[in-house]
């Protein structure tokens, strides 16, 4: 039985810090773990240019707990009056690292999101020009269509055709959830890839209703069946260069989960990479977790890979039932669960 794993130091492909206090708590979480972390654009009000982001980069920067290396790599919100030369101008000032595209009022802090995707082809095509990656929430925002269905009827009217219409355009499927999701990427070009978050490969649909309704497992892409989670285990540790990290570690208050209308996110980062690596080491794919969580992902964005390493030990634990964060409490991912890995103190 392998006890430990030393992996070179991995990067989180898809992670909500949001901003001030609550930035400020939650950040060394991450950064004790991972390298680099590509930061979602989703604060209220986004964060749409260059200089809003080039300052919210400061604020984390100036967050980063002393002795821990961390960059974050951010993104630039699309709306519909995105000027393409801005996010070109973004991207060659080295802020903007990739583009975020929120179906309007798809999820949490997507109102000012894209009505109309043709309303953004100018920007894509720039886009694609300087190779400057798309990162986009998958899902339909068809209120007709059934909430488990969104992300696969995305594909079929909305991804397939872009695809198909900027071949050359970089493109992360971000936290895919379905079977759907993961043979399209397969199935795809090269230009294609996707991110896996910890709760879509360990939960179903089943843990939102498990004797109650549960809101610290209701995210979006909402969970989907066991059919689903089977298969994005299977990809995620299949070897497959297209498929790498993103936590979509999105925190929020257990006030604002725990309501009559709670917030879609799961709070993963405390123990992300313990997560992941359970899941690694329950299929028997160990030797897989290093391209997963630390290769594919720069590789695909054109980044170096890491210099450091972290170890990995195979130590049980229980996760806190709560953590505070800016004075109120919030709950991780697996709380009270027992997880098996420990990240060693280095
Ligand atoms: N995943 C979520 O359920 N929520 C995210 C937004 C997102 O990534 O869709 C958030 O910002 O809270
Ligand atoms: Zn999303
Ligand atoms: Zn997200």
């Amino acid at each position: 039985m392998i006890n430990s794993i030393t992996i070179r130091r991995p990067d989180d492909w898809h992670l909500h810090l949001r901003d001030g206090d609550m930035m400020r708590a939650v950040l060394p979480y991450t950064a004790r773990q991972f390298g680099r972390a590509i930061v979602m654009p989703n604060l209220s009000p986004p964060v749409t240019d260059v200089e809003k982001t080039a300052a919210y980069r400061g604020r984390i920067i100036a967050a980063i707990p002393a002795g821990l290396d961390f960059t974050p790599l951010m993104t630039c919100y699309l709306t519909d009056t995105t000027d393409p030369m801005d996010v070109a101008r973004g991207h060659s000032e080295g802020v903007f690292v990739a583009a975020k595209l929120y179906p309007a009022h798809a999820t949490t802090g997507s109102a000012h999101g894209v009505t109309d995707i043709a309303k953004i082809y100018p920007v894509l095509e720039k886009m694609q020009a300087i190779g400057m990656p798309l990162l986009i929430h998958g899902e339909v925002t068809d209120h007709h269509v059934d909430i488990f269905d969104r992300e696969a009827v995305f594909i079929e009217r909305t991804l397939s055709k872009l695809v198909r219409d900027m071949p050359e355009l970089k493109i992360v499927f971000e936290h895919i959830t379905t079977r759907d999701a993961a043979d399209f990427v397969i199935d795809g070009p090269e230009t294609l890839a996707a991110t896996i978050t910890p709760q879509h490969l360990h939960i179903n649909r089943n843990a939102i209703f498990a004797g109650g309704i549960r809101p610290h497992f209701y995210c979006l892409p909402i969970a989907k069946r066991e059919e689903h989670r089977l298969r994005l285990r299977e990809v995620a540790v299949s070897g497959s260069r297209k498929f790498f990290l993103g936590t979509d570690s999105a925190p929020h208050s257990v006030g604002a989960k725990e309501s009559a209308c709670g917030c879609a996110g799961i709070f993963g980062a405390p123990y992300a990479i313990e997560s992941y690596t359970a899941v690694f080491d329950e299929e028997n794919a160990l030797d897989r977790l290093e391209a997963f969580a630390s290769e594919n992902g720069p590789r695909f964005y054109g980044l170096p890979l890491n210099e450091g390493t972290i170890t990995l030990h195979r130590q049980s634990h229980q996760v806190e039932e709560k953590l505070t964060a800016a004075g109120e409490d919030i709950v991780p991912f697996h709380a009270g669960e027992e997880i098996n890995w420990r990240l060693g103190l280095k």
